[in-house]
């Protein structure tokens, strides 16, 4: 930009002011219809935009240059930001008709990932959580806010606690002290787009003094978070964050609330990814949320997100919602009713939210006001039921009547979505505004007047009038009745094939529609903002009407979901016994190819016979789909919602532990076998009576018989633990765990059942009681289609190490045997490359660390290198 300040031009000196201001954002800067960019701001626009990037010189700098027209912003802005970018948006701050000098201009908006409200830029059904995380001596503090619905939490614990917050939430942006970078990243890593604040802000005082103001209140107490100290630091940032970024107006973030570690089910950060909750490392995969979401509001598919990362965990709530789904399914008809006026409200939260930010179009106004008449509806129809749930809800929804009658009074029928168009108080409203319209549409009236006397007297049939910014109304003439004009017009512009006139007639009218027009507009803008001002004063209750319709919403979707996929009641209590009947894994059973059916299996499982199961089976044959769907059934039992099983009867569930063996998750870059040995050191440690384990092919990550050891031990340990005796599942390769059964008496050995037919596996997928012999690795890779001579030599291979074993050799001397008796083949004619080049190979294998698949790999690796 410009360094030589006196020959900057005064507009450029405005800008870079106010670009100064805002380091790191890129600068949109309004001139007249166009939002501009410049410099280095402008080489990225362009690119991210695609639109053209010109230079001209501004003062003494010959600058890039890129823009766009003003009302294209939504659009444009969207990109922007999701292009990671930070925008501020520089407005017009005065008229530029009122002022003589430089027109003032402003920031009225930084919109950063976190920190967005713009349809374009939000997806429908997630929120979109601005997040900010403060590092105390002891522990952490965290809060969530989402200024497009007005929510506002905050919490404090230990790293994995937050991390596991930051998982569920999925914040779209993170911010902390610049001083903090190194300990964020080392505890949540890169995944997050992350913004550093200067740390004077980081403290108990500021965000004291920051929360009360906005709230008006003098103490926390109120919202049960003062004992907070560390949340409240994080919060405090929230709300500085949010007023950095120039969003003043947030009365809709009216309160803010505790996430309490103790109401939910705990569920671990692996568990959340393992289960495929609510997203998936592969993006075309079905997550849970896929399946269960049949909501009819996007806040209830919002509402139904948080309930899948946060079950319950106490009996009372999770039966009162099992009640309501259980009496919906029980009355269609009454749920068809519902749904039919859910579905036009909406979403009133972002609707209500917009209202708070003040940036409420009037179309938004007009679907808020017929929101609260469907709400009237529901709370008809839940009135005249006998459930109490529903009687409660009925009594608590609020069509806010005043507020309504107020907007269908004065909002027009059918608005357009901007206020600038016009037309959007109604008429009878404001007797100013009614005679001024009826000038302006009288003085239209008078215009086809005047055009079809002037026609007829001159005797130009073609004659029309029309409009234009430069010189207004006026009358169009074409060359072939150029003759005919009389004098006393005056003559403005000249085209190819016609001319324009004026008349001082025309002119006098053109004023009074003009002056009319203009006067119209300034009353309908003092009109809506006094009535959005209005609306603004219900924002509490209408939230309140947002938060409880997204809630039956929701159970409206586990009501359509029991019947449609047939999901029963689980009876839930507070024994310490698991017993599923039939169970299903709910997403695997929707992937089914049509014709194929799921299997179901039983599950049972308590604290004094059978605490423990290790499943053995074939790779493929359906353990870790057993492990995971009951985990599945518990977790949508204790979120309120009908199960996939024939029954399904537990006792609470107060943690769900997962840990998946190294290279199930090696894709993920960060599971290493160290990592997961962490991460069960964090299960063992935290175990109670009521929590559910799943280990899949845990110790894998190793080598066999560190593998198997560890596996072993970790059983051990979970069976003998002196306070707590988790339920636990371990799916294991390892048939030699089953061998824990002998000396454990709560340990029992299952097995996924399959049948072996003429040399093929048929995967049965049942689960029944007894260990199993072998793994049936070779049949898998047959399935997948290696070559029959590989497999007939694998086959070989395996049972010769069978035989060692079982004759007390090691597994390497085994394998050592099996290369040698290759190298006596004479396969390897010293001179010949491709030889040489198998014989390295099998020279660098360690046999310590190979894994039955990964020689199978290595033996098609061989034989494809002998083919060519
Ligand atoms: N009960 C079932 N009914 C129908 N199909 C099933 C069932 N269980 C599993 N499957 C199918 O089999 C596939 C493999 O199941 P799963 O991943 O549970 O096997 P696994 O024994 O854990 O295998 P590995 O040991 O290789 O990890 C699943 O993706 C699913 O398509």
């Amino acid at each position: 930009m410009a360094k030589d300040k006196t020959k900057e031009t005064p507009l450029m000196g405005q800008y870079n002011t106010i670009k100064a201001k805002y380091p790191g954002a890129l600068l949109l800067f309004r001139v007249g219809d166009f939002y501009e960019t410049f410099g280095a701001d402008a080489i990225k626009t362009s690119q991210i935009l695609g639109i053209t990037l010109t230079r001209r010189a501004n003062g003494s700098d010959n600058s890039e240059l890129a823009g766009f027209p003003h009302h294209s912003l939504d659009t444009y802005l969207s990109k922007l930001v999701r292009a990671g970018q930070r925008v501020a948006i520089c407005d017009q701050l005065e008229d530029p008709k009122t002022t003589k000098t430089i027109v003032k201009r402003g920031v009225t908006e930084l919109v950063t990932p976190g920190v967005a409200y713009g349809d374009n830029i939000l997806s429908q059904k997630s929120n979109n959580y601005l997040a900010a995380v403060y590092f105390d001596k002891s522990n952490i503090g965290v809060s969530f806010a989402d200024i497009s619905t007005g929510e506002f939490h905050v919490a404090q614990g230990n790293a994995e606690y937050i991390d596991k917050l930051l998982l569920g939430f999925k914040p779209t942006e993170v911010v902390f002290q610049k001083s903090k970078r190194h300990e964020f990243m080392e505890l949540f890593g890169d995944k997050f787009y992350t913004y550093p604040l200067d740390d004077w802000a980081f403290t108990s005082d500021y965000a004291n003094e920051i929360l009360n103001k906005h709230f008006e209140v003098t103490s926390l107490k109120g919202f049960g978070v003062d004992k907070l100290q560390t949340g409240i630091v994080a919060a405090g940032i929230v709300l500085h964050y949010l007023n950095e970024t120039e969003h003043r107006n947030l009365k809709h973030i009216s309160s803010i609330s505790r996430l309490e570690e103790d109401n939910y089910m705990w569920l671990d950060r692996f568990t959340v990814r393992n289960l495929e909750l609510v997203s998936s490392a592969n993006e075309n995969a079905m997550t849970l949320f896929n399946v269960l979401d049949q909501t009819s509001t996007p806040m209830g598919a919002r509402m139904l997100h948080k309930w899948i990362v946060m079950p319950l965990k106490e009996l009372k709530p999770i039966q009162e919602r099992l009640g309501v789904v259980e009496f919906m399914v029980g009355h269609e008809e009454l749920m068809a009713d519902f749904l039919l006026h859910i579905k036009q409200i909406g979403d009133l939260e972002r609707l209500i939210s917009k209202v708070g930010l003040q940036r409420c179009g009037p179309r938004e106004l007009c679907q808020l006001k017929k929101s609260l008449y469907s709400i009237e509806e529901v709370k008809n129809i839940a009135l005249n039921t006998n459930n109490p749930y529903l009687k409660q809800l009925a009594d608590q929804l609020d069509p806010c009547l005043s507020i309504r009658d107020l907007l269908e009074r004065e909002l027009q029928k059918d608005p357009p979505a901007l206020l600038v168009k016009g037309n959007v108080i109604a008429d009878g409203v404001d007797e100013e505004l009614d005679k001024l319209r009826a000038i302006s549409l009288g003085g239209k009236d008078f215009l086809v007047e005047i055009q079809k006397r002037e026609a007829a007297k001159t005797g130009i049939p073609s004659l029309k009038i029309s409009f234009n910014n430069v010189f207004g109304y006026y009358l169009e003439v074409t060359h072939t009745h150029k003759d005919k004009v009389p004098a006393d017009w005056t003559r403005k512009q000249t085209l190819v094939n016609a001319e324009r006139y004026i008349t001082p007639e025309l002119k006098e009218y053109e004023e009074q529609i003009l002056g009319a027009e203009d006067k119209i507009q300034m009353i309908e803008v003092r009109m809506y903002e006094a009535l959005v001002k209005q609306v603004a004063a219900y924002i509490r209750p209408i939230q309140l009407n947002a938060y409880l319709t997204a809630q039956l919403d929701v159970l409206l979707c586990f009501a359509q979901l029991a019947i449609s996929n047939h999901y029963v009641k689980p009876e839930l209590d507070r024994s310490k016994i698991l017993d599923i009947k039939g169970g299903r894994h709910p997403v695997i059973e929707k992937r089914l190819a049509t014709g194929d059916e799921y299997i179901t299996n039983d599950v049972y499982l308590d604290n004094d016979t059978q605490q423990i199961i290790i499943i053995t089976g074939p790779n493929m044959s359906g353990k870790s789909a057993i492990l995971r769907q009951t985990a599945l059934i518990v977790l949508m039992g204790q979120m309120g919602s009908f199960v996939p099983a024939k029954a399904a009867n537990f006792g609470l569930v107060d943690k769900i532990f997962t840990r998946v063996g190294a290279s199930d998750n090696l894709s993920s870059g960060e599971s290493t076998f160290m990592v997961e040995m962490n991460e069960t050191a964090s299960i063992l440690n935290n175990i109670s009576d009521r929590s559910l384990i799943l280990l899949d092919e845990i110790g894998r990550g190793t080598s066999t018989y560190d593998g198997i050891s560890i596996a072993w031990a970790i059983a051990e340990f979970l069976h003998t633990h002196p306070t707590a005796r988790p339920k636990t599942l371990f799916a294991t390769h390892y048939h030699e765990l089953n061998e824990l059964a002998s000396t454990m008496p709560r340990i029992r050995n299952f097995n996924v059942s399959v049948k072996e037919m003429s040399n093929k596996v048929i995967f049965l997928r049942k689960l029944v009681p007894g260990g199993s012999e072998h793994s049936f690795g070779i049949h898998v890779a047959k399935m997948a289609g290696m070559p029959p001579k590989l497999i007939s030599r694998a086959n070989e291979i395996l049972k010769k190490l069978e035989i060692d074993r079982t004759e007390g050799q090691s597994i390497k001397d085994s394998i050592k045997k099996v290369q040698n008796q290759a190298y006596q083949l004479h396969m390897f004619a010293v001179d010949d490359p491709v030889l040489v080049q198998i014989r390295d190979m099998l020279n660098n294998l360690d046999v310590n660390v190979l894994t039955p698949v990964e020689a199978l790999l290595k033996l098609d690796e061989i034989q494809r290198l002998i083919k060519q």
